[in-house]
């Protein structure tokens, strides 16, 4: 990295001059105030295929130029970062390839990076970087005005580079996501695939299945399911309630390591079936043991 770069990265002043989201739903326009308060861009340029969203941009100021044509505001950008869901890549990658600049960057924040990196890598030409990016953060909401500045603060951010990726537009994607307060890991995007499938994609599908199955309940035990959600359920229907569009699209581009997880995670549910079923108190008392550690050393990792 020359000293020029590292002086710019250093003083706190913009890394960017001319940063380009693409999607301004929740994480969209997170990143977009999170790099206004943390001075990360010179120029923030929102664009979305829908008027609805780039009108409630402009509402809400988060950008200095709002677009529904990427083309157009992809030009003159030293960043470009995809905020899509993962079924628009293809199309978002194809817009845009003849018009990104020399050296430009192109990154996102899709929550399955091997197929993003691979579309990104195929659709793209040869003279742009890309440094695919995973923010380990979100919610249940989405659109612009879910949005909010401090998301991703204290949260890991996941970048799964290329092979052969300069180390310099690494970094200065790892250093936005540092000025917006996330910490940042390095890994290959199949790595990710798997990680993820088991903390937050079966979590999901669990999450979808059983809130499904409680509303297929006759209509009698609905009304108490509504009634009676204070707790444990009520948890489970926050979860539920994500996007469907960017939920089917995960599920759809991350097939093998979430069929993976589900394989293992139904032979372990079948074994608890089975020690209700034979009355195995000991089986039981010992699993819930084990998780109720594995939950007390997550809260104490995150308190350290
Ligand atoms: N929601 C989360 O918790 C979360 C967390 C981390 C990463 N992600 C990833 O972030 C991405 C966006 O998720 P989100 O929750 O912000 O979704 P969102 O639905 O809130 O926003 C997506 C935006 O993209 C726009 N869009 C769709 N197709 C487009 C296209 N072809 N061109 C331009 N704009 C287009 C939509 O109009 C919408 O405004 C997804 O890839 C998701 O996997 C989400
Ligand atoms: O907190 C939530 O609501 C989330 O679902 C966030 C969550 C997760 O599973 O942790 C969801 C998807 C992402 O790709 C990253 C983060």
């Amino acid at each position: 990295m020359s000293d020029d770069t590292r002086d710019v990265m250093r003083d706190g002043g913009p890394i960017f001059d001319r940063v380009v989201l693409i999607g301004l739903g929740l994480i969209g326009s997170s990143l977009a105030r999170a790099l206004r308060v943390h001075n990360v861009a010179k120029r923030i340029v929102a664009v979305d295929a829908s008027l609805d969203v780039c009108q409630a941009v402009d509402r809400l100021q988060l950008a200095d130029e709002t677009h529904t044509d990427a083309a157009v505001a992809v030009r003159g950008a030293d960043l470009v970062v995809l905020c899509v869901p993962l079924g628009a890549y293809e199309a978002v990658a194809q817009t845009i390839a003849p018009h990104l600049p020399n050296g430009a960057i192109v990154s996102d924040v899709g929550s399955v990076k091997e197929v993003a990196t691979n579309v990104l890598v195929q659709n793209l030409p040869a003279h742009v970087r890309v440094v695919p990016g995973h923010p380990i953060a979100g919610t249940e909401h989405s659109g612009p005005e879910a949005g909010f500045a401090k998301l991703f603060e204290g949260r890991w951010c996941i970048l799964t580079p290329p092979d052969g990726t300069d180390e310099v537009s690494i970094e200065r994607v790892a250093e936005m996501w540092r000025r917006c307060g996330s910490m940042i890991e390095r890994m290959d995007a199949p790595h990710h695939d798997k990680v993820l499938a088991i903390t937050s994609h079966l979590p999901h599908l669990i999450a979808y299945t059983i809130v499904g199955t409680a509303a297929d309940l006759a209509e009698d035990a609905k009304a108490e399911v509504i009634k009676f959600s204070a707790s444990g359920f009520r948890d489970f229907t926050r979860i539920a309630a994500s996007d469907p569009t960017m939920w089917r699209d995960v599920f759809l581009n991350n097939r093998e390591a979430t069929l993976e997880m589900l394989q293992r995670f139904t032979e372990d549910l079948t074994a608890l079936q089975k020690a209700i079923r034979r009355g195995d108190g000991d089986a039981l008392h010992r699993m819930f043991t084990r998780t109720r550690s594995i939950r007390r050393s997550i809260i104490d990792a995150r308190q350290a």
